[in-house]
């Protein structure tokens, strides 16, 4: 079975939709302004040049949205701007008139003499009252049409708008460390709040994180009236105003707050609709996003099944129908061990890299020289994607499989493919590259056993400012110590094929790759470009531009294969069931609910009993696939899907964790973890990422810095500067299944300020 993503959003929780004031300077940071002035006139320029008048917000906006992309923006206002007479023209002449429309015009120009309002009422008593009190109709000048931008231009402006608002309210000690979180740098200079963050927090809007939210297996009721206001609660020490973050989870609804709806239908051609972005950071967004996409699946599953029980002849009752599950009783470890040597190695990757850089097309290309997909299905694609005016997307279609995704271009989830070569058995996660997604790029990544990281030869300096940097970073924290570099969309350099872009893009990104902690060894650089498919599975034609490539490096997929991992220790393989949730889904009618994510240690088979943690409920395995294949049982370092029965639905979502009954994992609600800081840390609050499971909490105490080997700087400091290595302890707003060894991803305002493991837990 071919699982991929197949998500629902509801708009409203991906972006936000209000208008801006884009003139409004304050929305900028220095280097945006930096950036418009060094970018405007080389876009004013060019379409200058084209003949097409646009402002000078229009142009900033254009930049804005697409990260100082000028060839996208300056794209982007030649089609918004440029009238298309021509089409016009055409389709007027193409529409015949109906013979009612003839009849009409013949019936208006010889029989219906032109008649006024005035002449039409003119007998009317009611014509002679007097003028003074007469109603007057006002015309309504229609607004001045605004341009447009597709996908989230406002969002972008509200989340600089949002960042300059805490700026300014950081600026007020009195009040920044207990009504929002504030930067680190801007806590730097200030080091008395770190005293008013630990007391009691003056809250005007107090909330419970609630952080899991059970969802229902039935629709929701229709609530008719908005939920009353939630009781007043006094924050504990150290706690700050809720996050974004904490207040998605404890689904308080910024509906709730009067603010304006404001409709992007008007942008993006659908009806959505959506809060103004008053404080969600873009981890914030996510959540919300999947915890709808759940509902939504569960909705749609919870249909499904209505349907299918109405078509049953028999009409006892539904209940309990489940067939008990058998277990063989397998010695899976022994067995594995008998087979290990037969088998064919297995490796899963994760792509990763800044937006729109290629990724998702990389992979369709890939899918597509091994045989993965057909010709035939990327015909259909490119059939589909030309109606959309996208024909570009049809590869990256094979990977994006949503309609939101494919609307915008732009991935959401991450998507899981196989596919195979004589030697390895392949997973592809392709992760998110924008921003707004990095929560899932993190869980993508946590279940790979190497990375691939795309970028764009003539984008480098985007992707450096933005994902690119982040994402290396990221990949380095979740422990990911194999790395392609895909030196992508080599085609379209200047000119193509350029051996001089590719050495200096390669320098650059080794560079970064190396201060990151990345080893030589681990690293390759591949040049490729996965639009015309040179050097992905096949190496270029001797007579082509690219002919230099195949003399000097290997394709992608031999890469690929040199970096295939080891096979799995036969002791991970006795160790107790561990299995984060990546996704909850409907694995097909005959099996209503089905999981997948990586087994970290142990082994499990069809007929085990299994606990899922946080809620502690036990289920059975009814069915295991690996790879898309069926199975009796599956180890460590798989990526399965399980088929569970004897369980609720409600009772199992992303992040949590599968495990042995007999020694299950406990949850906690505070740990000692070993950290990296990329920036400042305080006390303060912080998102806890750990792979798929997400969770706000705080840095309840720091504990000491220690040097690089490990010795003991400072016991108890005030603060940790960025790159020391330090001691902290996390208190989580709910119990969470964590243990020893796990990793640890520390973000706040949609940025990435500590990565690490767990040390130590306690309850
Ligand atoms: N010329 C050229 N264009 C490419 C190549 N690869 C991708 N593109 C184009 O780049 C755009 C973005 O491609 P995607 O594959 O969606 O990029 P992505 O990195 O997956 O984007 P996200 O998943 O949203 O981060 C599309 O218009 C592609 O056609 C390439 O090798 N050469």
């Amino acid at each position: 079975m071919q699982r991929n993503k197949n998500i629902e959003y509801d708009e409203d929780e991906l972006y936000s939709d209000g208008e801006e004031e884009y003139g409004e300077e304050g929305g900028y940071s220095q280097e945006d302004k930096d950036n418009f002035a060094t970018l405007t006139p080389v876009v004013r320029a060019e379409l200058d040049e084209a003949g097409v008048p646009v402002t000078t917000q229009q142009i900033e906006e254009a930049l804005w949205h697409y990260y100082w992309d000028v060839g996208k923006s300056v794209a982007y206002l030649k089609n918004s701007r440029t009238p298309r007479e021509g089409q016009k023209e055409a389709k007027k002449e193409e529409k015949p008139k109906s013979k009612f429309d003839q009849a009409a015009e013949k019936a208006v120009g010889t029989r219906c003499p032109t008649v006024t309002a005035a002449d039409w009422f003119k007998d009317t008593p009611w014509t002679n009252v007097p003028s003074d009190i007469l109603g007057q109709l006002v015309p309504v000048t229609p607004e001045p049409p605004r341009i447009k931008l597709l996908g989230g231009s406002s969002k972008l402006a509200k989340l600089a708008e949002e960042r300059r608002k805490k700026a300014a309210a950081a600026a007020q000690p009195a009040q920044a460390p207990t009504t929002d979180s504030t930067h680190s740098l801007d806590r730097l200079t200030k080091p008395k709040d770190v005293k008013e963050n630990v007391a009691p927090a003056p809250k005007t809007e107090p909330k419970k994180y609630a952080i899991r939210r059970k969802r229902s297996p039935t629709p929701p009721p229709k609530e008719p009236t908005p939920p009353p206001e939630e009781p007043k609660e006094q924050l504990p020490s150290l706690r700050s105003s809720p996050s974004a973050f904490g207040r998605t989870l404890s689904s308080s609804s910024a509906q709730a707050n009067g603010t304006r709806q404001m409709a992007l239908h008007d942008l993006l051609g659908s009806g959505y609709t959506s809060n103004p972005f008053d404080g969600p950071s873009p981890d914030d967004t996510v959540m919300r996003a999947q915890d709808r996409k759940k509902t939504k699946a569960q909705q749609a599953s919870n249909g499904l099944a209505k349907k299918t029980e109405a078509l049953k002849i028999d009409a006892t009752p539904a209940a309990p129908s489940q067939p008990k599950v058998r277990s063989k009783g397998l010695d899976v470890p022994s067995l594995w061990n008998e087979e290990k040597s037969k088998r064919k190695a297995s490796a899963a990757f994760v792509v990763i890299g800044h937006v729109d850089h290629g990724k998702s097309t990389l992979m369709g290309r890939l899918l597509l020289d091994t045989g993965a997909v057909s010709q035939r299905d990327i015909d259909k694609y490119k059939k589909q994607a030309t109606e959309l005016g996208k024909a570009s997307f049809a590869l990256a279609w094979v990977m994006d499989t949503g309609a939101e995704e494919r609307e915008r271009g732009v991935t959401v989830d991450i998507a899981q493919h196989y596919f195979s070569t004589e030697r390895v058995d392949f997973t592809i996660l392709d992760a998110p590259g924008h921003r707004d997604f990095v929560p899932n790029m993190i869980g993508g990544a946590s279940m790979a056993d190497l990375a691939v990281l795309v970028v764009d030869a003539n984008q480098l300096e985007s992707g450096m400012k933005g994902q690119t940097r982040e994402h290396i970073l990221l990949a380095h924290a979740v422990g990911l110590r194999k790395l392609v570099v895909a030196v992508n969309k080599l085609d379209s350099t200047t000119p193509a094929w350029s051996k001089d872009v590719f050495q200096s893009v390669s320098a650059e990104v080794l560079k970064l790759l190396a201060q990151t902690g990345f080893k030589e060894d681990n690293v390759a650089v591949v040049p490729c470009s996965g639009l015309s498919g040179e050097n992905v599975a096949k190496q270029p034609g001797g007579n082509s531009a690219a002919s230099w490539v195949s003399k000097e490096h290997p394709t992608l997929l031999q890469q690929l294969e040199k970096f295939a991992p080891h096979s799995t220790s036969i002791d991970v393989v006795k160790k107790p069931l561990r299995l984060q949730v990546a996704d909850v889904f409907r694995g097909g009618i005959t099996n209503p609910l089905s999981i997948a994510g990586r087994i970290t240690a142990g082994h499990v088979q069809i007929g085990d009993s299994v606990t899922v943690q946080p809620s502690g409920e036990t289920a059975t395995i009814k069915g295991v696939e690996v790879g898309g294949d069926g199975k009796d049982w599956t180890i460590a370092d798989d990526i399965p899907t399980l088929h569970l029965v004897d369980i609720e639905a409600q009772h199992l979502r992303s992040g949590d964790v599968v495990c042995s009954s007999q020694k299950p994992i406990k949850v906690v609600k505070s740990v000692t973890a070993k950290v990296q800081a990329l920036d400042s840390l305080l006390p303060q609050r912080v998102d806890i990422h750990v792979g798929r499971l997400h969770v706000p909490g705080g840095i309840s105490h720091l504990v000491a810095t220690e040097d690089a080997k490990g010795e003991t700087l400072k016991k108890k400091p005030r603060i940790v500067k960025a790159g020391q290595k330090a001691v902290i302890r996390l208190a989580l707003d709910d119990g969470v299944p964590l243990e020893d060894g796990d990793r640890v991803v520390l973000r706040a305002d949609g940025s990435t300020i500590a990565a690490g493991r767990v040390e130590a837990i306690s309850m």
